[in-house]
């Protein structure tokens, strides 16, 4: 499906996408999934994703700020999800910084997402690569991933999104670029996150790639417009969110190749 049908149908079918994320992340990547036209719900607890998961269109799941309780939700959503075909979405954040996490990664990543979308020195980690990350913020090029990326893409049978100045996207045999946004993107917290609930949204609608691709192209084409109405970071943030439920249909092809 074409990114343009892509948003109109998410627009359409306003869907209801099941975030576990963390902390920093939560108001930011609800208020994006809104604005882009679909409906964010923060469940944690494992004992309410038999219920809530399979009414879902898609499930995102963000290590961020993992803890035992939280990690227990994810795996128990995760499950419900499989069981019902649902597609779901990992974000890896910063799974290198400890055993605990990195273990945490491994498995989820086993579990079969249909998306997992990381910054350059997440999916280098992933992979099994030495990566430069500090914390949370990327220390590697988009470029310098791409190779894990596709390794990863056909290992696991997914796709694999690596966002930065310029995104790429592949699922192994498929690969596309996605330019534009702004260098304030990385200055607000949780863009990165708030991209993958997107991601959820998307592919809520249709199949994982073109998914994940119009979810970067979404992203871009904001930020750009964002950009030219920002004074900084804070203004930034308020600007995108109104440039994300802007955005048109025609506008996503401007970012991609
Ligand atoms: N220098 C840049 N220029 C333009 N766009 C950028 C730049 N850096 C990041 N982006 C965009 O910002 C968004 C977030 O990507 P980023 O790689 O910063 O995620 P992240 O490191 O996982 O963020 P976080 O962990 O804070 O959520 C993506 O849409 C990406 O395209
Ligand atoms: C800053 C931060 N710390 C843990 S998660 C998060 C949000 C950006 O990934
Ligand atoms: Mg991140």
């Amino acid at each position: 499906m074409a990114p343009s049908d892509l948003l109109t149908a998410l627009r359409n079918q306003n869907p209801l996408v099941h975030c576990i994320t963390n902390y920093v992340a939560m108001n930011i990547a609800a208020n994006v999934v809104l604005a882009a036209g679909a409906s964010p719900a923060m469940v944690h607890a494992p004992e309410e994703m038999t219920d809530f998961t399979p009414i879902c269109g898609a499930l995102t799941i963000n290590i961020g700020t993992l803890s035992a309780p939280w990690l227990a939700g994810m795996t128990a959503a995760v499950a419900v999800a499989n069981t019902h075909n649902i597609p779901w979405v990992l974000d890896p954040v910063a799974h290198f910084i400890s055993d605990y996490r990195k273990q945490a990664a491994k498995e989820l990543l086993a579990l079969s997402p249909a998306i997992v979308r990381g910054n350059a020195s997440e999916i280098l980690a992933l992979a099994g690569e030495a990566g430069a990350g500090k914390g949370v913020d990327s220390g590697d090029s988009v470029t310098a991933a791409q190779g894990a990326a596709k390794a990863l893409a056909i290992q696991f049978g997914t796709v694999v999104a690596i966002t930065g100045p310029v995104d790429y996207l592949t699922d192994g045999h498929r690969e596309a670029a996605v330019s534009g946004g702004s260098d304030l993107m990385p200055q607000v917290t949780a863009l990165g996150c708030s991209q993958t609930a997107l991601m959820g949204a998307y592919v809520a609608t249709g199949p994982a790639f073109d998914a994940a691709l119009s979810a970067l192209a979404h992203f871009k084409v904001a930020g750009t417009a964002a950009a030219k109405l920002a004074q900084g970071p804070g203004s930034f943030q308020m600007h995108f969110l109104d440039a994300l439920a802007a955005a048109q249909p025609a506008d996503l092809a401007k970012a991609i190749g």
